[in-house]
């Protein structure tokens, strides 16, 4: 790739002799700008570029001067697969919003394979910078060249540079080894206000690494102490700096407005030295912006390393920043006064990545099945049946359908599954995993004919709730190994709901619990009649309810019926449920 560039430089702009002079004096012939802008040429460089005819005392132009698609990437040439790739150069946050991992975490989210060089250690919170340990200029030096020599970047980023001597040794190797990219913010200050990079490294800045670099991305104060310290408040002030920052080499500026006083629509303006956008955005109300100048510059850096040019890719940045700020504008870490940008907020769903499941014992306490016959011949729909239940006092539902072809199985689940979350009631699928995963069900509810256990757990993930019907202890202690989060146990009594189902009687759901590690929900002919007969005192402590079908759906008033069968069963737990663990 750095082949490719030089050689795309070297045909398309003249290595005349005007630049055979020195370094000090000598001026681009492209740009016309003075010495800082030079791009020198080392003899390690020619010898690794045998195809440049160049003295040593010619030098190419700055970033500046480059046509603009010379940054593109050509991911397409080589056989094996490729990932975009970009090196950051910063110092860690332990906090994690800013920094290194700010950088690492926004180049993961957009697809980007992401190296460091790690140029300082912070002890950082949401309070404030609590400590700065730098690391030697030589050492940063090396864990950059072991990044380029092996796996390469397309494109590099800088942060936190604290000393002179870091960015002085970076800037020599960057014309050592050129990148298809350079994203560089100029970080000074934290946030929270914390110095990170005294004034001393200004000059190295605007002298050695502004002129190597596609973009450099100051926020209001660092703009306002690049040009020398002219306040920078206002937008007409920032095409001022952009215009004064540019003037130094770099191909664009970026003037971030994150600080512009009392707007609600904050502007960023992108420069490149002919062409001023004005990148407008909302002001997202959240105290979690740590890290946003970090997050967006590394984001660039990412588009870039695709292949994108400048402005495409510093709007895509912009949206997935206003992305990251919206989803997680209420979240709550750390008790200072800035939470950090949480920028894999996609990933980190953790209720449903979650290894815990949702699952609590209690809730089987008034299981309702729905059966669509039953609903059918009253005249109501499974999700009001449903919502009847609930009200009247049902702990968790099941939709049992053996009627409806697919697709209105799936309408009823959802129209029953919205009920259900409105009252805070899991409502699970019986059978059809299908189903489940396509409403996202709260779980399902399996027969021993139906998908094995544990096939259903790797489908649907630990989040989910299995329960198993089971009619002997020896399978209640498979459904448990298999990952289930309940055995239903029954029938207790007959029952016309289920054809050909053998009755297991009070004994054999006693025996089923004795020998089931996991909670227990009795089911078959349970009534208020009868109900208090399955909960009696003493019982297994994980007996933790009874399921009804009949008994709530085969009426004329759910509701009513649900409520009769909840007085019986609470009155069980009146008694103290001392465990009984004899046979
Ligand atoms: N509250 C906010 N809502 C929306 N965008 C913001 C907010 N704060 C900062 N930004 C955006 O985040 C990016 C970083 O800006 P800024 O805060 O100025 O940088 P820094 O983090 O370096 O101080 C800019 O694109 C800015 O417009
Ligand atoms: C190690 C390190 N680097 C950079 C920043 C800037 O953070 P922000 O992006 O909020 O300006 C920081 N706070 N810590
Ligand atoms: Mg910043």
């Amino acid at each position: 790739m750095a082949v490719q560039l030089l050689q795309e430089v070297s045909t398309r702009l003249p290595l005349s002799t005007t630049h055979d002079k020195p370094l000090a004096k000598s001026a681009c012939t492209v740009c016309g700008l003075g010495s800082r802008n030079l791009y020198g040429i080392t003899p390690t460089r020619l010898r690794n570029f045998p195809s440049l005819t160049v003295s040593t005392s010619e030098y190419l132009p700055t970033r500046k001067c480059l046509p603009r698609d010379v940054i593109r990437a050509d991911m397409g040439t080589e056989e094996s697969r490729r990932i975009p790739r970009v090196l950051t150069v910063a110092g860690s946050d332990s906090g994690a919003g800013a920094g290194i991992q700010a950088d690492m975490k926004a180049c993961g989210a957009l697809g980007v394979y992401c190296t460091t060089a790690i140029t300082a250690v912070t002890a950082q919170n949401t309070v404030g910078v609590q400590g700065i340990h730098e690391v030697p200029a030589d050492f940063v030096a090396s864990q950059v060249k072991s990044v380029l020599l092996d796996i390469g970047a397309d494109v590099v980023k800088t942060g936190m540079l604290p000393s002179v001597e870091i960015i002085r040794s970076l800037c020599d190797i960057l014309r050592t080894y050129p990148v298809k990219g350079l994203v560089v913010d100029p970080v000074l200050i934290s946030t929270s206000g914390d110095e990170l990079a005294g004034p001393a490294i200004l000059d190295a800045l605007r002298d050695d690494l502004f002129p190597l670099a596609d973009l450099v991305t100051p926020n209001l104060p660092e703009a306002s102490a690049i040009i020398g310290g002219d306040p920078v408040t206002t937008v007409a002030e920032m095409r001022e700096a952009a215009e004064a920052i540019h003037q130094l080499g770099p191909r664009y500026v970026l003037v971030k407005g994150g600080h512009l006083p009392g707007t609600n629509t904050l502007i960023d303006v992108l420069y490149d030295g002919v062409e001023w956008h004005e990148l407008p955005g909302s002001r997202i109300e959240t105290r979690n912006t740590h890290g946003t100048g970090c997050t967006l510059a590394s984001s660039i850096a990412a588009e870039l390393a695709k292949g994108q040019s400048m402005l495409p890719a510093v709007l895509a940045s912009k949206r997935y920043l206003k992305d990251v700020l919206e989803e997680n504008a209420t979240l709550k870490i750390g008790e200072g006064k800035q939470g950090p940008v949480n920028h894999l907020f996609k990933l980190s769903d953790w209720e449903k990545s979650s290894t815990q499941s949702k699952f609590r014992p209690e809730s089987l306490l008034l299981y309702a099945v729905t059966d669509s016959s039953m609903n059918k011949t009253w005249g109501r729909s499974t999700s009001e049946a449903v919502r009847a239940a609930i009200e009247g006092g049902a702990t968790i539902v099941q939709i049992r359908e053996k009627e409806a072809d697919t697709g209105e199985f799936l309408q009823e689940a959802e129209t029953s599954l919205k009920v259900a979350r409105d009252y805070g009631i899991p409502l699970l699928i019986n059978d059809r995993i299908d189903i489940a995963i396509a409403c996202d069900a709260d779980g399902v509810h399996l027969g021993q004919s139906d998908l094995p256990v544990a096939r259903a757990r790797a489908i649907l993930g630990p989040g989910k709730i299995i329960g198993v019907s089971c009619k002997t202890p020896e399978q209640a202690e498979k459904a448990w190994k298999d990952g289930a989060d309940y055995v239903g146990s029954g029938g207790v009594y007959p029952t016309n709901t289920k054809k050909d189902n053998k009755t297991i009687g009070i004994e054999g759901l006693r025996e089923v619990c004795y020998g089931s590690p996991i909670p227990v929900v009795a089911i078959g002919g349970i009534s208020g009649a009868n109900a208090a007969e399955v909960m009696a005192y003493p019982r297994p402590e994980n007996l933790k309810g009874v399921a009804v079908v009949s008994a709530f759906f085969n009426q004329p008033d759910v509701k009513k019926a649900t409520a009769a069968v909840k007085s019986v069963v609470e009155e069980c737990l009146k008694d103290v449920s001392v465990p009984n663990t004899s046979s």
